[in-house]
């Protein structure tokens, strides 16, 4: 059989989609498989919609500080059906904008299941074949589902978008980014919620933000439990009940529980065996530093890898294999270092570079820290007394700049310019010879001691 194409992509998540996009630029043929909508998890079941619902809990909280203000409209409660029309409009959009640029780029979309026959060879769900030198593996991941009883009496991320009114009491297990920013954002929309973790909140952030994190859900009565053992959930009269080795009795009951505790990449019926690419411990398809698997011609990016699990990285890496394998950038591979990232809590927290921890443990003596907590002046100004927390974690001499980490409201927007500085290797004095936009929470990067 001669190739059909120069490059088949499975999968039009971020990675997929990205990949496909940068191939085709380079004029490789490509035919991008997906059987389901352009756009993968990111698109419609991750960071798009989370992040309309965290917009959407932001101007509730603002609605309901607006009238400190002298505003004197009730603020009421969010209509959900309505929400998720408008949430369903815009991307419905992205989805057609998706399509038409793919049109236009010349990829061939095959909307089917793909798995492998050959290395060089996926077979369709209809019996079809398509063949090329070159096959990225795109296909992300999906929540974990715990073996555990009553575990189906929950919901997981994909389902909560899909919920048409605000559940009254809600339990979130787990401590990572999704089940953080779901009780930030449904407690703003007005659920009672409590967390249930087995040990720290976002272990992978610094832990004086994360501890000031606490201390903001805690002000806004969301309940976090740490050290907690959920083993199984069960249906009483009032609502579901959580079992809790660490409790006598049950937790609860609640209306919803969302099971927050952690992703599985999609890797099962992709026929790997079949072509002998191999996996790591935790199931994702392990690659080297070029996005290679150890078959030759077979390549992984994404969530489907394990590495940052964040939509940026698996576009920056699809992008950057496409250049490699048909760019002629013999060179172009993933900088995995000084990943920023953003974790939409309320208030939010970003970080990029070192964490102060992980800098003591790399450089001992030779760290700095400098801190600034403030009231932003939105806050200060309806007679809230919560503090942003702003991190400047450096090294040596000239205070390089390793870590930046921020806690506040505008956080989100705040580090992505911070984070060019960081990755350019600037110096605390190059902060201190920058002159501060006033009045604005930023500025007190660029003013501390
Ligand atoms: C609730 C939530 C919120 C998030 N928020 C953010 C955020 O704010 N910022 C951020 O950067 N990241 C966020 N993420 C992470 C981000 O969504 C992922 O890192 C990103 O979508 C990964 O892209 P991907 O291309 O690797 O995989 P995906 O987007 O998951 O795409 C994989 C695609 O492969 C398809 N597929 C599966 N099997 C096959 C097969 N056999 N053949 C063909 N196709 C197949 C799937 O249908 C899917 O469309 C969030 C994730 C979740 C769950
Ligand atoms: N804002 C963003 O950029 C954003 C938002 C959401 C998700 N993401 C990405 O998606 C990834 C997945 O997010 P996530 O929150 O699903 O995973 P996570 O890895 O961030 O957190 C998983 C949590 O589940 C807990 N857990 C695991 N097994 C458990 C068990 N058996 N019982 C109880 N708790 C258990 C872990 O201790 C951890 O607290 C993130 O790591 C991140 O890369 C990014």
């Amino acid at each position: 059989m001669t190739a059909s194409h120069d490059l088949i992509v499975l999968g039009a998540g971020s990675g997929g989609l990205a990949t496909a996009f940068r191939a085709a630029r380079h004029g490789a043929r490509v035919a991008l498989v997906e059987p389901r909508e352009l756009g993968g998890t990111c698109v419609h079941r991750g960071c798009v919609p989370k992040k309309a619902m965290w917009i959407a809990a932001q101007w509730a909280q603002e609605q309901r500080w607006a009238t400190a203000l002298g505003f004197d409209a009730q603020p009421g409660p969010l209509d959900w059906r309505h929400f998720r029309e408008v949430r369903a409009a815009y991307i419905g959009r992205i989805d057609q904008r998706y399509a038409e640029r793919l049109q236009q780029a010349g990829v061939e979309v095959m909307q089917q299941h793909a798995r492998f026959v050959a290395a060089d060879t996926v077979e369709l769900a209809d019996g079809s074949r398509a063949q090329a030198p070159h096959v990225v593996i795109a296909t992300g991941a999906r929540p974990r589902r715990l073996n555990i009883p009553g575990f189906e009496l929950g919901l997981v991320s994909d389902d909560i978008f899909a919920l048409d009114a605000a559940p009254r009491r809600v339990a979130i297990v787990g401590g990572g980014y999704v089940a953080v920013e779901f009780a930030g954002l449904l407690r703003a929309l007005g659920c009672s919620v409590e967390m249930l973790a087995r040990k720290r909140l976002l272990g992978s952030f610094d832990a004086e933000l994360v501890s000031a994190l606490r201390e903001h859900m805690h002000g806004q009565g969301i309940a976090v439990h740490l050290d907690t053992d959920v083993h199984a959930a069960r249906r009483v009269d009032d609502g579901i009940v959580l079992d809790d080795g660490a409790l006598a009795g049950p937790r609860g009951p609640y209306d919803a529980v969302l099971w927050a505790v952690g992703r599985v990449p999609n890797t099962e019926s992709l026929g790997l065996d079949a072509v002998g690419v191999a996996r790591d411990d935790k199931g994702h398809v392990a690659t080297d530093a070029w996005q290679d698997t150890n078959v030759a011609g077979i390549h992984a990016v994404g969530d489907v890898t394990g590495r940052h699990e964040l939509t940026p990285v698996a576009v920056a890496t699809g992008r950057a294999l496409a250049d490699r394998l048909f760019g002629g950038q013999e060179q172009a591979r993933m900088d995995y270092r000084n990943i920023p990232t953003v974790v939409f809590s309320k208030p939010p927290m970003g970080r990029v570079g070192l964490t102060e921890h992980e800098a003591r443990e790399r450089h001992g003596e030779a760290v700095r820290v400098h801190c600034s907590r403030f009231t932003p002046m939105a806050w200060a100004l309806v007679g809230k007394r919560e503090q942003s927390l702003m991190k400047l974690v450096c090294v040596g001499e000239d205070e390089r700049v390793v870590g930046i980490h921020l806690l506040g409201p505008s956080a989100d927007e705040m580090l992505q310019g911070f984070a060019v500085a960081l990755k350019r290797g600037i110096c605390k004095r190059d902060l201190d010879a920058t002159v501060a936009i006033h009045p604005t929470s930023a500025e007190e990067l660029v003013l501390m001691d």
